[in-house]
């Protein structure tokens, strides 16, 4: 299963290997737990580490390989991010498609030595999703041939980026280029931040750290401001763009190419998801499997609280949602790397679709990613509270995805955008013109779904139930859009008037997506008990998923009642047949106890024990009478017996 989780028997050997390693090193673990450290402490044991890394990484993995890396990164550094996240994750992808080789020839192999530390410098105390009205102005000064960057006020301040408050001496810096006095939009430049030497911010540079968040706090996330901050003209980032000595500007092939670093994000982050779900989903269920609560036959003694049924409605559908983002973000980054490599070519034709697909998985996934992981810690009762479940931790960096990376609301309005578009092609009489993931658009339903009318029908009738819904708010949400414009009204009025149901039809559309991702892995699968076990989970989540939906089923009578009652009671019997395998199913992803940072989730099950042992080391606990008893409620009580 671990082979199918991971992608290859290769790939789930190698993470055992390389979490092997990283047990016998204990100069890679954390030195006391995360919880009990504060926020400084953290920042200093990830950059020990970190380095310690950089010195030995050769030793424990393929640098070259990302898979490797990543893992790596989870063991020993943890999801709560380092002082290098955005290095990896932004600015060497967008050194990588936007540089050109000259450039790439310049600061890459730096980069890459980590001889010199870098982020990705976009969003403003001002703006974050909308690009076009970025301040930050990089203005061509054709005597000097320089940019000067410089901030206007104080909402241009450059805030949120990952590591540039304290962290960076780099950065890739998004701003609006100007050119004899003409605006051409946001442009990508490389910039340098602070000596390399000494570490101290740059004259004409102001910046530093944007203080604590809900989690994700190893990360100096940071503000950056410019007082005509001059870079050389070849500082742009010049893959696609150029601007030359005379200023002028020669354009890109297309007009979005400048944010491939994004879409490089959003479609890496789909699995990193999946597998902070599944890591909640592991301690949940492990310990749902030690504890003990109640009975269900009261002759009988206390049960494992994993076989109270809401127990696992909690949790199942949510073993197989890690699944299938784990397979449906797999394709996508495997769609990604060929459109960044055709893109590299200069052919620019798919970019469109990935876009479209990245933006809506990205925003479905995230958020179910939450939901989900938030019911495993409610699943844990009173210690899912505490820190030592460590789900509290996981909850708040896998919800930041919500929002970095294009918040999921505006995100799932660009794939609405694709959608609206295909409408008006089937309307036309277009269809042939539809790309492969919105050909069901131009398919003609069957007026009802044959779920449950067709024996041994497999999950055919479920794909097209969820085509049929997909399309059908697709049609129903355009038709609305285009019927206000035919009424008069302004194209972004009417667009605005119609966003919430555009939205549902993207929601419906990444769901199909994920469903098919998942039918087309589980179809592949030789191994037969493995094809079982992963088809089980696949039944559960066709019918939890289609459940969850089914008023778009039900509003045009296309799923009659006795066919939602056969699905709900398809999801009851898919949740017992799941409960033996429930534990091994997340015990697959083989998360190490050093990977999982949780007491709850131990993989020993001593639950109690652990927990005993993880209070007593608390600092509170380290003397018996706090000096805000002696100082404050002491004299409190002291004074009120007087
Ligand atoms: C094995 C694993 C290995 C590695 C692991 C890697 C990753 C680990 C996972 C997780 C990451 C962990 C940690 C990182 C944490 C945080 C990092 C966060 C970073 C950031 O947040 S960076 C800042 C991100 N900011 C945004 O995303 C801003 C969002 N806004 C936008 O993107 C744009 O403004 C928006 C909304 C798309 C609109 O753009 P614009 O106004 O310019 O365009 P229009 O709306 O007018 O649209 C015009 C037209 O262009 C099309 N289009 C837009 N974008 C694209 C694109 N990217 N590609 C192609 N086409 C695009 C759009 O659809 C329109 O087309 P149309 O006219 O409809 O045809
Ligand atoms: C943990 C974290 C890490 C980050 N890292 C980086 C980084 O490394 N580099 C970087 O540059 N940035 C980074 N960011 C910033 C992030 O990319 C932005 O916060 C994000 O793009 C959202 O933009 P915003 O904050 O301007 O939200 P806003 O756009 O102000 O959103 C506020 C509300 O307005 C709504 N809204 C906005 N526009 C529209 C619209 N057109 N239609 C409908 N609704 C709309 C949204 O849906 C939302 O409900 C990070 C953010 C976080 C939380």
């Amino acid at each position: 299963m671990a082979a199918q989780i991971w992608g290859s028997e290769k790939r789930a050997r190698r993470r055992r290997e390389i979490s092997a390693k990283i047990a016998q090193m204990p100069e890679l673990h954390d030195s006391k737990p995360l919880p009990f450290m504060t926020r400084e402490e953290k920042i200093m044991e990830s950059a020990r580490k970190l380095t310690i890394l950089t010195e030995k990484m050769g030793q424990i993995i393929d640098p070259t390989d990302p898979a490797e890396l990543y893992h790596l990164n989870n063991e020993v550094l943890g999801l709560e991010g380092n002082p290098m996240a955005l290095h990896g994750v932004m600015f060497i992808p967008a050194l990588s498609a936007q540089a050109s080789d000259e450039q790439q020839a310049k600061w890459l192999p730096r980069a890459l030595r980590r001889e010199i530390i870098g982020t990705y410098a976009q969003t403003e105390l001002g703006h974050g999703t909308n690009l076009q009205n970025l301040e930050t102005t990089a203005t061509y000064d054709l005597a000097t041939q320089e940019f000067v960057l410089h901030t206007p006020q104080i909402t241009a301040l450059k805030w949120w980026p990952g590591n540039l408050g304290k962290s960076s001496n780099y950065a890739v810096v998004v701003a609006h280029m100007i050119i004899k006095a003409k605006n051409y939009g946001p442009h990508p430049f490389m910039v340098q931040l602070r000596d390399e030497k000494t570490h101290e911010p740059l004259p004409g540079i102001t910046i530093g750290d944007i203080g604590p968040k809900m989690a994700y706090n190893i990360v100096d996330n940071g503000f950056l401001g410019f007082n005509k901050y001059r870079i050389p003209r070849t500082n742009l980032l010049m893959r696609h763009t150029k601007v030359e000595a005379d200023g002028t500007y020669i354009k890109p092939p297309h007009a979005k190419i400048n944010y491939s670093a994004m879409v490089h994000v959003r479609a890496y982050m789909l699995t990193g998801q999946a597998i902070m779900l599944a890591s909640a989903l592991n301690i949940a269920t492990r310990y749902s499997s030690v504890r003990r609560q109640g009975q269900i036959d009261k002759s009988q003694p206390e049960v494992k609280v994993l076989e109270y049924q809401t127990q696992q409605h909690r949790l199942f559908p949510s073993i197989a949602r890690a699944y299938a983002f784990q397979f449906a973000g797999a394709e996508t980054v495997k769609l990604y790397e060929h459109v960044l490599k055709e893109m590299k070519s200069g052919n620019v034709s798919l970019m469109a679709d990935l876009h479209a697909l990245t933006s809506g998985l990205k925003s479905v996934v995230t958020y179910q990613t939450g939901e989900g992981i938030e019911q495993a810690r409610m699943a844990c009762g009173g210690h899912g509270y505490s820190m030592a479940s460590y789900i509290s931790e996981i909850y708040g960096v896998a919800i930041g995805g919500c929002t970095y990376e294009g918040e999921n609301m505006v995100m799932l309005l660009q794939l609405a955008r694709y959608l609206v578009k295909s409408a008006a092609l089937v309307k036309s009489g277009q269809s042939s013109k539809l790309g492969p993931l919105v050909a069901y658009l131009g398919v003609k339903s069957e007026p009802t779904s044959l779920i449950d009318r067709i024996p041994n029908s497999g999950f055919t009738e479920y794909v097209k139930t969820f085509q049929h819904v997909s399309k059908r708010q697709t049609l129903k949400a355009a038709d609305m859009f285009f019927g206000l414009m035919e009424k008069g009204e302004k194209r972004e009025i009417a667009w605005n008037k119609c966003s919430v149901e555009l939205n549902r039809a993207s929601r419906l559309h990444t769901r199909l997506f994920i469903v098919e991702a998942f039918v087309r892995r589980v179809n592949e699968i030789a191994d037969i008990r493995i094809k079982e076990a992963l088809t089980d989970l696949l039944h559960l989540h066709v019918n939890y998923e289609l459940l969850d939906i089914a008023s778009y089923a039900l509003e045009d009578g296309f799923l009659s009642a006795s066919q939602l009652d056969y699905i709900r009671d398809q999801v009851y019997l898919y949740l017992g047949k799941i409960r033996p395998n429930a534990v091994s199913l997340l015990d697959s992803w083989e998360f190490s106890d050093i990977e999982l940072r949780s007491v709850l989730g131990r993989r020993d099950g001593n639950v109690y024990e652990n927990l005993f042992k993880w209070a007593k080391s608390s600092p509170l606990n380290k003397t018996d009478v706090l000096s805000s008893v002696t100082q404050y409620l002491k004299p409190m009580m002291e004074k009120a017996r007087l």
